[in-house]
C-alpha cells in the first residue's frame, strides 16, 4: 500500500515523512485559496530535506503551461492535476501525471485511461483538502486498470482501515487527517502521521498473511 501525505508546508514535516518511510509527498502550488499553498522555492527547500525515495508531487488546479514548465524545472517526480485541463495542454506535460477527480468529474476518467503519461488516479472529495469524505460506493463501478488508484478525501486514523477493506486502493492520500487540530499549532502532526502509517502497515500485514491462505 502506497502512502501519500499531501499539503506539506514546513521543512520539519519532511522529517516526519522520512521517519515513517512514506511513499509520496504532495505540495500545493499556485492555489492561494488553500491554507497549504506554498511557493516553488518553499517546496524546493522541503524537498531537499526529504529522503530521495519519497516521490515529490506538485499538486495543482487547472495549471497554465507556464506553471507546468516551472514545476518540471523544479525537480518534482509527479504532477497531480485537479480540474479540467485542455487536452492540447495536457499532452505537453513532461512529468508523470496523477489525475485527480473531485466527485463531479469522476466520469471523465475515460479520457485518461489510454494516456501513457497518466501514472494514476486520485479519487478525492468535492473540495480537495477539506478533510471531508465522499460516497465511496461511487468507486465500486469504476473498472481498475494498470494505473495507480489512490483514495483521498477525509481519510484519517478513524476510517483508513475501513477504506482499505472496502476499496483495496493502491494508495491512500491524506492531508487534514494527519494535521493538528489545536488552535495554537498548524501543519502536520508527527504523532498522527505515525499512527496513520502504523494502522496502514498493520492492515497490510494482516491482508498479506490472509492472502497466503486464500
Ligand atoms: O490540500 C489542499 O488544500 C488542496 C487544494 C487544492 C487542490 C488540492 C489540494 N489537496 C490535494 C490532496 O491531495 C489532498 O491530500 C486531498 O484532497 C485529501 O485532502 P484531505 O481530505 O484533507 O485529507
Amino acid at each position: 500500500m502506497l502512502i501519500k501525505i499531501c499539503g506539506l508546508t514546513k521543512v520539519t514535516e519532511a522529517d516526519y515523512l522520512n521517519a515513517n518511510h512514506v511513499d509520496f509527498a504532495g505540495f500545493v502550488l499556485f492555489f492561494p485559496k488553500s491554507k497549504r499553498n506554498i511557493t516553488i522555492e518553499q517546496a524546493k527547500e522541503i524537498m531537499q530535506a526529504l529522503d530521495p525515495s519519497i516521490k515529490k508531487t506538485a499538486v495543482v488546479v487547472k495549471p497554465s503551461i507556464k506553471q507546468i514548465r516551472q514545476i518540471e524545472a523544479a525537480g518534482f517526480d509527479y504532477i497531480q492535476i485537479h480540474g479540467m485541463i485542455d487536452p492540447a495542454l495536457f499532452s505537453q506535460i513532461r512529468l508523470p501525471v496523477l489525475k485527480a477527480f473531485n466527485v463531479k468529474d469522476m466520469d471523465t476518467i475515460a479520457d485518461y485511461r489510454l494516456d501513457k503519461n497518466v501514472a494514476g488516479y486520485v479519487f478525492d472529495a468535492h473540495e480537495p483538502g477539506s478533510g471531508k469524505s465522499f460516497d465511496w460506493s461511487m468507486l465500486s463501478d469504476i473498472p481498475r486498470d494498470n494505473k495507480l488508484f489512490f483514495l483521498a478525501g477525509g481519510i484519517s486514523a478513524d476510517n483508513v482501515k475501513e477504506a482499505i477493506k472496502k476499496l483495496s486502493p493502491d494508495g491512500i492520500d491524506v492531508s487534514t487527517g494527519v494535521e493538528y487540530n489545536a488552535s495554537n499549532k498548524t501543519g502536520k502532526d508527527p504523532q498522527k502521521i505515525e499512527e496513520f502509517v502504523r494502522i496502514i502497515r498493520t492492515e497490510q500485514k494482516t491482508y498479506n498473511r490472509f492472502s497466503f491462505y486464500k
